[in-house]
């Protein structure tokens, strides 16, 4: 048996020259979770102009200390006029900043006579305001090219009155399944026949990295019907992801289909869960290749599968950087375990302890046993022939995705 091969050269193998997706243009209301084609540049100050950070009063800090005159006042959305030295303006939070004042004292600290208010001592220029431009500067760097835009983002968008933006298209994504004993959920179930899980968890998964699934299918259990799947499945998208089928078994349709119609390399890595992996490459309707990548068809194989490689693989075709790479946390054991020839990644979950992180782990933790990865917060990687004890220092893969 050939020597069993690190996870890092399937990862290059697999992330060799992809091209991310052509770009197109959405509106910034349907724009959650895609990733920007291009940068964007401020055309706004935020904010567009000095104002309060407090419901109070303003004044210029050299009348700190005295009882002065209330002469405007100034509620957000108003605007401001010039203020005399000597005098204040009853101010709201986000109300602008008027000219001739330079600070905002809370109205906590005012005592107010009629239209006199005691103002306390000692008042820096610049307490309580926000400056024009503090948040972002016109002109400056909104946001970078392969930012996918969730929450935070979506706001800085639409406080540049920004409505469309260029995002990468989602990638398309076909899914198969192979395996005869593989049966729809919904349909009855024959003696040694099992539901097929890897669908929906996948196509969740697949979802979650920004993917469009664009086929949802099972292989046929015969040479031109796999091959017609395959074919078909590359006209459409831009990935192609089957489960089952790429361990030593002999009834694999999927291998031969692959080698007539494109290029296979199959991988026997030295990992666990997901030692088997076969990467391929079919012809697309223009001549582009259309990557195509096996999982095993053990559920856990898969689910582990799915952020090791399909991930990163996401990440290159959306041209998103913080998609290819998983987050790593440093951890401390609170479980042993030893490993043989092949890494581990066990699925744990993570909490906060007196001395940091603490990784605990699912009990069982065979591959065939996908409850270990329900809850599951991290795949904690056990490099291979390592024993571990509870404090032992692990590192583990964070399983987010924003
Ligand atoms: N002689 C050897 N046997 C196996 C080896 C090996 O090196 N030598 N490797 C083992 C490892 S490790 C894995 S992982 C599996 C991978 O097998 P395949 O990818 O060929 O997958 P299948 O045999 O088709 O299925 C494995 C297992 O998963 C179940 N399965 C398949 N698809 C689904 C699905 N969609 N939903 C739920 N469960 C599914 C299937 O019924 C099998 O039980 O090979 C080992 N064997
Ligand atoms: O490598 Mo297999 O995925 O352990 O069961």
């Amino acid at each position: 048996m050939d020597e069993l091969k690190p996870v890092e050269a399937a990862l290059s193998a697999l992330l060799e020259d992809v091209t991310p997706t052509p770009a197109e243009t959405v509106p910034c209301d349907a724009a959650a979770g895609r990733v920007l084609a291009e940068a964007i540049e401020a055309r706004l100050d935020v904010p567009a102009f000095d104002n309060s950070a407090m419901d109070g009063y303003a004044l210029h800090h050299l009348d700190a200390g005295q009882r002065l005159p209330v002469v405007q006042r100034i509620v957000a959305g108003a605007p401001a006029t010039p203020l005399a030295r000597g005098t204040c303006a009853r101010i709201f939070t986000g109300g602008a900043l008027p000219p001739g004042a330079d600070c905002v004292v809370m109205q906590e600290r005012v005592t107010r006579e009629g239209d006199v208010a005691h103002l306390p001592a000692d008042l820096p220029a610049g307490d309580n305001v926000r400056r024009r431009g503090r948040d972002v500067a016109s002109g400056a760097r909104l946001l970078p090219a392969g930012e996918r835009l969730e929450a935070a983002a979506l706001g800085h968008l639409a406080g540049q009155g920004i409505t469309e933006v260029v995002v990468r298209r989602r990638p398309r994504v076909a899914l198969l399944s192979t395996g005869d004993e593989i049966v729809d959920p919904g349909a009855p179930l024959c003696d040694g026949q099992i539901y097929n899980s890897n669908r929906p968890m996948l196509k969740r998964l697949l979802e979650r990295f920004g993917a469009e699934l664009v086929r949802l299918a099972s292989v046929p259990d015969d040479a031109a019907g796999t091959r017609d799947t395959l074919a078909a499945a590359a006209r459409e998208a831009d990935l192609v992801i089957s489960t089952g089928g790429v361990s030593v078994g002999e009834e694999d349709h999927v291998k031969a289909a692959l080698e007539s119609l494109g290029q296979l390399d199959l991988w026997r890595l030295a990992i666990r869960p997901g030692k088997p992996l076969a990467l391929g490459r079919l012809p697309g309707p223009a001549g582009q290749d259309v990557r195509f990548v096996g999982l095993p068809g053990n559920p856990v194989s898969c689910f582990v599968g799915a952020w090791l490689f399909l991930r990163p693989l996401m990440g290159a075709l959306q041209g998103c950087p913080a998609l290819a790479e998983l987050p790593r946390l440093p951890a401390q054991a609170d479980f042993s375990t030893s490993t043989g020839p092949r890494r581990h990644y066990m699925r744990v979950t993570l909490a906060f302890g007196e001395d940091g992180i603490v990784a605990r782990a699912f009990r069982d933790q065979n591959s065939g046993v996908l409850s270990s990865c329900i809850g599951a917060d991290a795949l904690a990687e056990i490099p291979a022939e390592t024993r571990i004890e509870p404090g032992d220092r692990l590192d583990c893969l964070w399983l987010r995705v924003d």
